[in-house]
């Protein structure tokens, strides 16, 4: 078979025309062969189950060949089933449970109805098999190579990750093709020697994924484009007879194969499956224990987003749990997916953690562990992800994690799909907490924590975004005690939750600018394309896939340094205080400290422009808006303290070098308030009439040297064939001192020559004002210098903490 794709591409093996008498006579006995052979289809008896053995059944000699060079002897019983219709031309509606071989049980009759068609690549595509994921495709297409290696047909793997030309470019010539359906849309699309119109058989594996919302308008597209006349195949191990389904792909008369729909179980019988309710906050514990525990097992872990996968992982690779670790989601590059899903398979002990981007058909070997770390949509992802143990006869055992708020809901719902899942408990001698390391970790970590941050959002949106809100309810979840069980300082704030959930987090720590957009997806989109098309990567998206390829760049660079630099000088300082110090930054005001302001304000011009810089990257748009109130800066202020200097020049609070006794003496406290009151109001009217005659002498010497001047001016201007220099007084000019300006009185207003002041210009007043305004100002011809960036806000609002 020739091949595109993946694999190493063998080239067309064209069947040359017969030359010699020896062809012809060759060429007689394969007719009589093929002949003989529809024959034996025509007879099959579809309801005898006759053909226990692949020799047994009329195959053709290639793939009779292929099936025993791959070693499958036995049929199973959806093949003993599905294959006999499938021969004989039917559309089928297949229906078995994971791990019992659909793969063959389409696969075959594609190879034999070409064959007995004679296909050649001239005839162009004659089957096209549609998969939801790429790993599910490639998986399809090694197993159509190992069993098709005797046919001449040429086969390709379309799933993206190459050109389109040079896909386009080996399409126009092949016989079958393995394809995620967004990719062959495109293709069907743009390619125009893309010849489709002889199409005679179409599969769907997982039929009923490919046919829900996600695929739906790739699927009726690429329908649209097949001839009506062909044969449909539709396999899953949560089959439906959807009508609606059914007529989208223009079904005749399917017939539905159902081998297990007898049975007790929707699952394996092989498969033990199991049940822990765990706490959400303790869910990391229970599966860190149970990881720990299992040290020499092969472990496949379902969580629901990329987010949380990620960040599982790298917690857990910090902290070496000594079996290797392996992650996998939709949003890695495919040669890094197909990388991992190859390490895990040949691998004997390791833990993947995973989206359901491999829920679904994936034969991993061997592998002995599923646990489910988050409840999954459905029963039906429940029963794909168990499938991934316990395939083909082996045994497998399988563990769902269950917040107490999802037990009874899920459990029903399996009990309704027939599956049943018996209820364990953790062992509590075994149970271990990393919540303390984690929160280290983070604490030291800045990405991590970004991670964390994420991972937490885009839990509590799939939870938020979950149909079946009987087993899925958000408002019963521990949301802050599972921010601080991810090693969180603080939960992340949530935009897009309303009501109780939302008041519930309103007083967390505002450290997580992080917005409904930018979370993290389930993977379980078509291949993995669909999400990334729609979703908006922020640059963090970006920037963070990048430290992911261990590339950090100067601009995360300087975030970490930034984080990490302010993060030692606080430990120097308090340890325990600082961790939540270090994680609440400016934004949360209210809880600024004298440690927070040491940070924002570092002596250091470099640093501070450092940590300016990363201010505003981080949280600049909280921060900006708290820098446009003067009155809530203020407040930030500590209030002052009168303190008394001893003869060593040491500051006491003026209480300390009170005696009582003298103090008692002097009369009764409230006398004695009333006087110091008194006292100090005195002191205090004196000294502003001090500085309100001081105010007034310096704005009279002001007005004299600016009279000065102006006489000076016309004399120059008269001087310089009357050209004039007209300097208007300045209107709320910032060079005027505030303090002068607050002390001046209304008389002092009066007497002044200048115009009215207009309010004076403030640091933080709101951008939109500036909309338009050129940034440098020409007032009274003197150059008014106006913050251009939001560092310069940064600093200039520092000077006011100060
Ligand atoms: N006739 C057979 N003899 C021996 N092994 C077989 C046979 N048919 C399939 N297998 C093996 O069984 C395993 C499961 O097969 P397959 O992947 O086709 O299952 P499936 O029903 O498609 O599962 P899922 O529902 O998870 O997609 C594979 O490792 C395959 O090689």
């Amino acid at each position: 078979m020739a091949l595109l794709g993946t694999g190493p591409s063998k080239g067309l093996k064209v069947k040359s025309k017969p030359r010699s008498e020896a062809h012809s006579l060759k060429r007689k006995r394969d007719d009589e062969d093929l002949d003989g052979l529809n024959q034996r289809v025509q007879g099959i008896n579809v309801k005898g189950n006759e053909y226990e053995t692949f020799a047994s059944m009329p195959l053709s000699q290639p793939t009779a060949s292929g099936l025993e060079a791959s070693h499958y002897k036995t049929l199973t019983d959806i093949q003993k089933q599905a294959v006999p219709h499938a021969l004989k031309g039917s559309d089928i509606l297949g229906a078995a449970k994971t791990g019992s071989g659909k793969t063959l049980a389409f696969l075959v009759p594609v190879l034999e109805n070409l064959y007995r068609r004679r296909w050649t690549e001239l005839d162009g595509l004659g089957a096209l098999i549609l998969s939801p994921t790429r790993e599910l495709a490639i998986q399809i297409f090694e197993v159509l190579r190992k069993i098709g290696r005797y046919h001449t047909f040429s086969a390709g793997l379309v799933i993206g990750g190459k050109s389109l030309k040079e896909e386009r470019e080996r399409l126009g010539r092949m016989n079958i093709l393995v394809c995620t359906p967004g990719r062959m849309l495109q293709h069907m699309d743009q390619t125009a020697a893309f010849e489709i119109d002889n199409l005679q058989m179409l599969v769907l594996d997982e039929a009923d994924r490919i046919m829900d919302m996600g695929f739906q308008r790739d699927v009726d597209a690429i329908v649209e484009h097949l001839p009506k006349e062909r044969q449909t195949l539709l396999f899953s191990a949560t089959q439906t007879k959807k009508v609606s389904d059914l007529a989208r792909l223009s079904l005749r008369d399917p017939e539905y194969v159902a081998v297990h729909e007898a049975a007790t179980s929707a699952t394996p019988s092989t498969l033990q499956q199991n049940y822990v309710v765990t706490l959400l906050p303790e869910k990391l514990d229970t599966l860190w224990s149970f990881i720990r525990s299992n040290l020499k097992s092969k472990i496949l872990v379902f969580v629901s987003s990329g987010k949380q996968v990620r960040f599982v992982y790298e917690a857990f690779r910090h902290m070496q749990p000594g079996i290797p670790l392996l992650h996998l989601h939709g949003r890695q590059k495919q040669t890094a997916r197909l990388e991992i899903t190859n390490k895990f398979s040949a691998s004997k002990n390791s833990c993947l953690f995973a989206t359901d981007v491999v829920a679904r058909g994936l034969d991993f070997p061997a592998v002995d562990w599923v646990i489910q770390l988050d409840c999954p949509e459905d029963a039906d992802t429940y029963i794909h992800r168990v499938g991934r143990t316990a395939r083909y006869e082996r045994a497998g055992r399988a563990v769902l994690f269950l917040e107490p708020s999802e037990e009874e809901g899920m459990v029903k719902r399996l009990e309704q799909r027939k599956v049943t899942v018996e209820k364990i408990n953790v062992r509590q001698n075994k149970q271990q907490s990393i919540k303390n390391q984690l929160q280290n970790m983070c604490f030291k970590n800045p990405e991590l924590k970004y991670l964390g941050q994420k991972a937490f959002v885009s839990y509590v949106r799939s939870i938020h975004i979950q149909k079946d809100k009987e087993i899925f309810k958000l408002n019963e979840l521990p949301l802050e005690e599972f921010s601080a069980s991810l090693g969180l300082p603080g939960a992340p704030k949530i935009r897009f939750l309303k009501g109780d959930n939302a008041k519930s987090l309103k007083n967390a720590s505002r450290q997580a600018v992080t917005s409904s957009e930018d979370e993290g997806e389930r993977d379980t989109v078509p291949g993995g394309e669909s999400t990334s098309k729609k979703s908006t990567r922020t640059k963090y998206d970006r920037m963070f896939e990048r430290t992911n390829q261990d590339i950090l760049t100067d601009h995360y660079s300087r975030l970490v340094n930034g984080d990490q630099a302010q993060s030692e000088n606080i430990n120097d300082a308090d340890e325990s205080n600082d961790f939540l110090t270090v994680k609440r930054r400016l934004s949360d005001a209210s809880s600024v400290d004298s440690a927070a302001e040491e940070r924002l304000l570092p002596a250091n011009p470099e640093s501070d422009k450092a940590v300016g810089k990363m201010a505003v990257n981080v949280d600049s748009k909280r921060k900006e808006k708290l820098l446009k109130s003067k009155k809530k800066l203020l407040k930030l202020k500590k209030k002052g303290q009168k303190l008394v200097f001893d003869e060593n020049g040491n500051p006491h609070q003026i209480y300390e070098l009170e005696n009582e006794d003298q103090f008692k003496q002097r009369g009764p406290a409230d006398a004695q308030k009333a006087k110091f009151l008194e006292e100090e109001q005195a002191r205090l009217q004196t000294a502003d009439l001090a500085d309100k005659q001081a105010a007034k002498a310096k704005r009279k010497e002001k007005r004299e040297k600016l009279k000065a001047r102006e006489a000076e001016g016309a004399a120059d201007a008269n001087r310089e064939d009357g050209r004039q220099a007209v300097l208007v007084p300045f209107e709320g000019d910032v060079d005027e001192d505030l303090d002068t300006l607050d002390a001046r009185d209304e008389s002092d207003v009066g007497e002044s020559p200048e115009p009215v002041k207009k309010r004076p210009r403030k640091w933080f007043e709101d951008d939109a004002d500036d909309v338009g305004k050129p940034k440098r100002k020409q007032k009274g011809g003197i150059e008014v210098q106006e913050p251009e960036t939001l560092e310069d806000l940064e600093a200039m609002a520092s000077g006011l903490l100060g």
